[in-house]
């Protein structure tokens, strides 16, 4: 596999939050839990099953509202900004190409990625058609570039349902890549996806780290983890349980103990 070959750029965290809580009836999914993301890093979040990875990646691209807690992304509060908006100020999530996208073309995902175009509203494509036109194919020039880059090309016009398991994550991250994100939450890049193709999600990502991109991931295969990122985060029984190196991480005993205990 590649080296990661993390330089910090920047003292102040890219994305940062703290006291995050979130209750779903009398399950206390994540309570007071925080997290620190640098610019220009690939951080990690793990933690047994149940621990809240979910809830907590949910909370801070704000798809749930926490009960408390604050959240800010360069330095600004988002925790009451739509997860629209947060993608306008740079930071995406992935998400699974579910079963209606796999009725779609892995062209015509890509298209959904995009931000902010013309021709999202009909008087647009009315009023200014020459526009709407040029931008769409500067969006598919853009999209079949990304495509390219992770070997999709070839496929973009078959539905994304054919895809192997490796290949719709590829998909997953090329969408979030056409919102021009600082940003990308992962959630599980290497679930379900064979070993030779994980390696290659890998390159990718230290690729588009090394672009500039920053990176926030949560992953239960440990190879992935101890490969990619600069710092690791372990939540447990939804809060805050260890942060340091993979390697401090994987050989603390709080975290194993954590993990031997709920799985
Ligand atoms: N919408 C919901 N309603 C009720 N309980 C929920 C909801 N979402 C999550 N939970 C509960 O919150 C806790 C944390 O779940 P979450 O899915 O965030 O954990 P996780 O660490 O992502 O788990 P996994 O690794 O298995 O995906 C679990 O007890 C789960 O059952």
């Amino acid at each position: 596999m590649m080296k990661n070959n993390y330089v910090p750029m920047s003292t102040q965290p890219l994305l940062s939050a703290t006291g995050l809580c979130k209750t779903f009836g009398g399950v206390k999914a994540v309570q007071h839990a925080g997290i620190e993301v640098a610019t220009g890093s690939i951080t990690g979040l793990i933690g047994p099953n149940g621990a809240g990875k979910t809830t907590f990646f949910n909370l801070l691209s704000n798809f749930i509202r926490p009960d408390s807690g604050q959240i800010q992304l360069n330095g600004r509060d988002i925790h009451t900004m739509q997860p629209h908006q947060i993608a306008r100020l740079g930071m995406v999530r992935t998400f699974q190409v579910a079963k209606a996208l796999s009725r779609m073309s892995v062209m015509e995902n890509m298209l959904l990625g995009a931000k902010g175009h013309a021709g999202e509203k009909i008087w647009e494509v009315l009023l200014q058609p020459k526009l709407v036109q040029s931008q769409q194919r500067e969006l598919k020039d853009k999209a079949m570039s990304i495509l390219t880059s992770v070997g999709l090309s070839a496929k973009a016009n078959d539905y994304a349902g054919g895809l192997s398991g490796g290949q719709r994550k590829l998909l997953e991250i090329g969408r979030a890549l056409m919102a021009d994100p600082q940003l990308i939450l992962l959630d599980e890049p290497a679930a379900g996806v064979n070993p030779r193709l994980i390696e290659d999600i890998c390159g990718h990502i230290l690729k588009w780290r090394k672009d500039g991109l920053t990176f926030l991931i949560i992953e239960h295969n440990m190879d992935v983890i101890m490969t990619l990122c600069d710092r690791v985060w372990v939540l447990a029984e939804g809060t805050n349980l260890v942060d340091g190196t993979p390697n401090t991480v994987q050989n603390d005993s709080r975290v194993i103990e954590a993990y031997l205990g709920i799985d």
